[in-house]
């Protein structure tokens, strides 16, 4: 069964400001969007509850012999017939039941198959005011339902609705709905949806976007279709081309409106939304996870003055996934390979995992370092982006290295992991990109890598609304506890047949090695998931081999420089070049940095030479200064992507330069 999605009556706006606004508001009454109410949860749980203890009774009972056991499957079966009874109520009382709508037949017979019963609440907000015709602002967090949440009117209103009467058909008919979205995946994704739904209707849908040759979009265009999904700039080449004709369109729908801007679309999206010559006999929709404010200027100046919106985010602080564990992680570029795996073995759950790149050389880079990983971004060509989405979606790999191309709105069933390899350019990126995980009601975790002395954290924290948790990179033992079961679960799958043949060796590895079994065993389990050794790791960089400490030096600590300043009192010069990733603690009284394991006792022997200085291995790393990021430009501050942006190397100064994050800016897509 899907997971609902609670909501809190803070986080729902809806305005509707058309004069039909009265009778929505009525009809909005009638569905109200708590999914599960209270006594729904509390049946539910006391269900459990009995169920659990007629179950415990049995157990006892069941010593007593076979008698028993068929009263037991008596009242088993009654416990079981209970509660779907009690089921089936749920459902018939539930608001949001896709029964409760205006959807037609053949529609809900094509959700059942697809397992949805209930419409979510961003769907079932706005369901009747779409059918009505209204045009429509929706935003909802992301994984919420927001594709279904104009699919499902669109298609009523084309075949039963206010649609339907204006609507062209036949061969050669020119398209009612037109759908712009930022990506050719999200296209693609949109475009499933409409064609396993619109076919259940007899509507036929065809996706149009760069990359993929004319001549096939073209044909299926000549031949007429009701819903166009598309990437702006292929599609206004097909207006031109005079291969789309938009003087019968009924509905034009905006989704990920905001980051078709960010790619350099909007001269097309206003030229596409502009052909519209009537626009009294137009819907518009707007769907997004985030609202910036140039996407409210486009709706003022596309969408009609008495525009309903429904906003489930609203103010909430939280404009992030709530069903989604945010993690931040310290690690430099150079270690990222080698931390990567782990990450993923202590934090995707088995399921699959989608790191994000900020440039489409490092998605490949990193893809080719990283075990069963494969990379998808703007250089590679269509055709193979789309053998990549299919071979992740069907789990042929389970890793997905990917630029912003995958952000967006795509849905990938079971993507247990996001791992952001440097805080993105703005928050957006970050709530989508996490977004990609904990849909659909499910939970997921999101590990974002960064640069303590470059990354403004606070800042993705205050304006995603999310309070970040801190960890170091996975040691040894969390990675053994991650996987020690998957071990033990590999070794007991093999057959005892092997036991005679391999006996001989084991007993002679046994007797040679100086090693007990039980310690022989264990390292047969690391072996049979791939590790030879589990190395520590610093807790600032993340790097192998390297162990981080704290200086304190009686007296606050104002810049790196300083640190340095002090570190070079006490410790030779060649050693304080060693130093990585040096970062001030948050009470400006001391600085944290990695040094190689082999210079440890350089370090802390050192110190004695130095008064009042204090210097020690640090297990937990302490909370540290975060760095204001100067704003750049229209979007705000670009996290941690900046040129010049204060990186401090061993001699105290602002570097800039290359490394973690890169340089700024360029193609980045
Ligand atoms: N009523 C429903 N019941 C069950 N599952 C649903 C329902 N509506 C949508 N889903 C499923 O929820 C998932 C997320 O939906 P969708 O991709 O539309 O989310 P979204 O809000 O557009 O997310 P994003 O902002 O990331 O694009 C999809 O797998 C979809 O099939």
């Amino acid at each position: 069964m899907v997971p609902s999605i609670p909501i809190t009556d803070e986080a729902v706006a809806v305005s509707i400001d058309s004069p039909k606004s009265k009778s929505m508001k009525k009809k909005k009454e009638k569905l109200p969007n708590d999914i599960v109410s209270d006594e729904e949860a509390s049946k539910k749980k006391s269900s459990k509850k009995r169920k659990k203890s007629s179950d415990d009774d049995e157990e006892v009972k069941n010593e007593t012999g076979s008698e028993v056991k068929k009263e037991k499957k008596k009242k088993k079966s009654k416990v079981e017939d209970e509660d779907v009874v009690e089921e089936v109520a749920v459902k018939k009382d539930d608001p949001n039941a896709v029964s409760n709508f205006r959807i037609s037949e053949p529609l809900k017979m094509k959700l059942k198959e697809k397992g949805i019963e209930a419409l979510f609440p961003i769907q079932a907000m706005t369901f009747n005011t779409i059918l009505d015709g209204s045009d429509l602002v929706g935003r909802a967090r992301t994984g919420q339902g927001k594709t279904l949440a104009f699919v499902l009117p669109i298609l009523e209103s084309l075949t039963n609705g206010p649609a339907k009467s204006v609507r062209k058909t036949g061969y050669g008919r020119v398209p009612s709905v037109i759908v712009l979205l930022p990506t050719r995946e999200l296209a693609n994704q949109v475009f499933a949806d409409f064609e396993v739904y619109g076919s259940s209707l007899g509507l036929a849908a065809c996706a149009v976007y760069g990359g993929a040759p004319y001549g096939a979009q073209e044909a299926k265009l000549r031949r007429g279709v009701d819903v166009i999904i598309g990437t702006p700039g292929r599609i206004k080449d097909h207006i031109e081309r005079k291969n789309i004709d938009l003087s019968h369109l009924k509905f034009r729908v905006l989704d990920e409106a905001d980051e078709m801007l960010r790619m350099g679309f909007v001269d097309d999206v206003e030229l596409i939304l502009g052909k519209v010559q009537d626009v009294t006999k137009v819907q518009t929709l707007l769907f997004s996870a985030t609202l910036p404010s140039w996407v409210q200027q486009i709706s003022m100046k596309f969408l009609k003055k008495d525009k309903a919106t429904v906003d489930l985010v609203g103010n909430e602080k939280m404009k992030a996934s709530a069903n989604v564990r945010h993690i931040i992680l310290p690690c430099n570029s150079t270690a990222r390979a080698q931390v990567i795996p782990d990450i993923i073995r202590c934090y995707s759950s088995g399921g699959r995992t989608i790191i994000f790149a900020e440039k489409k050389e490092s998605a490949s880079e990193l893809a080719g370092l990283l075990p069963g990983a494969r990379p998808i971004h703007g250089d590679i060509q269509q055709s193979q982006r789309e053998i990549t989405l299919k071979g992740f979606r069907s789990g042929k790999f389970m890793t997905l290295v990917a630029t912003n191309v995958a952000a967006r709105g795509l849905d990938i069933n079971d993507v247990q992991l996001i791992i952001q390899c440097e805080p993105p350019r703005d928050v957006e990126a970050y709530i989508h990109r996490s977004g990609r995980t904990g849909r659909a009601g499910n939970t997921g975790v999101a590990v974002m890598l960064y640069d303590p002395r470059r990354s403004n954290i606070s800042k993705i924290e205050r304006e995603a609304g999310i309070k970040f948790e801190h960890v170091s990179a996975p040691q040894p033992d969390q990675i053994a506890k991650a996987i020690g079961g998957e071990a033990a679960e590999l070794i007991s799958d093999v057959s005892d047949s092997v036991i005679p043949s391999f006996k001989a060796a084991a007993e002679e590895l046994l007797n040679n090695s100086g090693l007990t079994a039980v310690e022989l065993l264990a390292k047969a389990l690391a072996k049979a998931v791939g590790y030879t050794e589990v190395k520590k790791r610093s807790l600032l960089t993340s790097m192998e081999n390297y162990v981080t400490l704290l200086l304190e030096g009686g007296k606050p600590m104002f810049t790196p420089s300083f640190a340095f300043g002090t570190l070079r009192r006490f410790i030779s010069e060649d050693k304080v070049d060693g130093v990585q990733g040096l970062a001030l603690t948050a009470d400006g009284q001391g600085a944290v940095f990695d040094v190689p394991v082999k210079d440890l006792d350089a370090f802390l022997a050192g110190q004695k030479n130095a008064v009042n200085v204090s210097l020690k291995v640090v297990t937990e790393l302490p909370s540290l200064q975060q760095r204001e990021e100067p704003n750049r430009g229209r979007f705000g501050s670009r996290f941690g992507s900046g040129r010049g942006s204060g990186r401090f190397n061993s001699r105290g100064r602002g570097g800039g330069g290359r490394g973690f994050g890169g340089g700024r800016g360029g193609n980045r897509w």
